[in-house]
């Protein structure tokens, strides 16, 4: 579990992260997700004690990350893929880091078999590419079978295979009653992998909601279209319908599902040649959410022009 208090964060004239609260709980993936600048990467530096807050609290499992005696067994971090020595071989890099906590080099063997570095696992990590890099920043992380994960942008330069691969491993940890907590800026990737998601923009907590919750406030309503709708009009309305009519015959209805608009047209012989339940996508509606966090917005050549 992390939980994250009133966080605060300045530098200097910046306000990174402003009163920031909200829980991470086991057993499930919660995606951390913002536009750029939001201050995701700030957030999980103060988790893990990188960075001090200017006011409030960070604990993982109840303590200051600061404070736990074998962090690696307690927390898997990844931060910055980068952070390895560029002429040490990935092998040598996991057992220098699994010295500190008497891991084994059977336990290192065993976790760059599972991010599927084993067969380069001699080589210097200098000449990774950036997924390899990633790869073998996951394989730390999971080094000391922490209960708790926190990933800085996992996916971040993953082939779609790598991306498929990290998407289970996620959900399997997650399913094993671990917490995991891991940022994206991709509303489309987080909704696959993640149970919850945690929003923030500006330094602000925008929304913590289960995405089955974001799901539902995406849906935009039915369209129902008759040759007579005036009549159906008349057969769905009642308190909290709202029907608008699109033209030719098609009429917009929040309020009443699908199966119910079917059911009251089929009751009364109305027929129907087109019913469909209207979603706008996950993306449209986290854009929504963020419309008014977003620091760093480009223009396109359309608009510019
Ligand atoms: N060391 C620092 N010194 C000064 N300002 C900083 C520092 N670190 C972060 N910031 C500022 O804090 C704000 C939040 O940055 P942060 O990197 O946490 O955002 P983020 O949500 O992780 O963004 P991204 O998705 O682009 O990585 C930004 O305005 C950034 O410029």
């Amino acid at each position: 579990m992390i939980e994250v208090t009133d966080l605060v964060k300045r530098y200097g004239q910046t306000t990174a992260v402003d009163r920031l609260s909200f829980t991470v709980r086991p057993g499930v993936v919660t995606g951390f997700l913002g536009p750029n600048g939001a201050g995701k990467s700030t957030t999980m530096r103060m988790i893990v004690g990188l960075d001090t807050p200017t006011a409030g609290a960070a604990t993982v499992n109840g303590r200051a990350y600061r404070t736990q005696s074998a962090p690696l067994r307690e927390v898997g971090v990844l931060l910055d893929a980068r952070a390895t020595h560029p002429g040490r071989s990935a092998r040598d890099h996991l057992l220098a880091l699994g010295a500190t906590h008497g891991i084994r080099a059977a336990r290192v063997d065993a976790v760059l078999e599972l991010v599927g570095l084993a067969e380069v696992a001699r080589r210097r990590t200098g000449e990774f590419s950036l997924g390899m890099g990633q790869r073998l920043g996951i394989a730390a992380a999971l080094l000391g079978e922490p209960h708790t994960l926190l990933l800085d942008e996992p996916v971040n330069g993953l082939d779609p295979d790598g991306i498929r691969w990290i998407r289970h491993l996620l959900r399997d940890l997650a399913a094993e009653g671990r917490t995991v907590f891991v940022s994206s800026h991709l509303m489309s990737e987080m909704a696959l992998t993640a149970d919850h998601l945690i929003i923030m923009g500006r330094g602000r907590l925008v929304a913590d909601l289960p995405v089955a919750e974001l799901v539902a406030s995406a849906a935009r309503g039915v369209l129902a279209g008759t040759p007579r709708p005036g009549e159906l009009a008349a057969l769905l309305h009642g308190p909290g319908v709202v029907i608008t009519p699109q033209g030719n015959g098609v009429l917009q209805v929040t309020g009443l599902g699908a199966a119910e608009i079917g059911r009251r047209a089929a009751q009364f012989g109305i027929p129907l040649f087109e019913l469909s339940a209207q979603q706008a996508s996950l993306e449209e509606a986290y854009l929504e959410l963020t419309a008014d966090a977003v620091q760093y917005q480009g223009t396109s050549t359309a608009k510019a022009a």
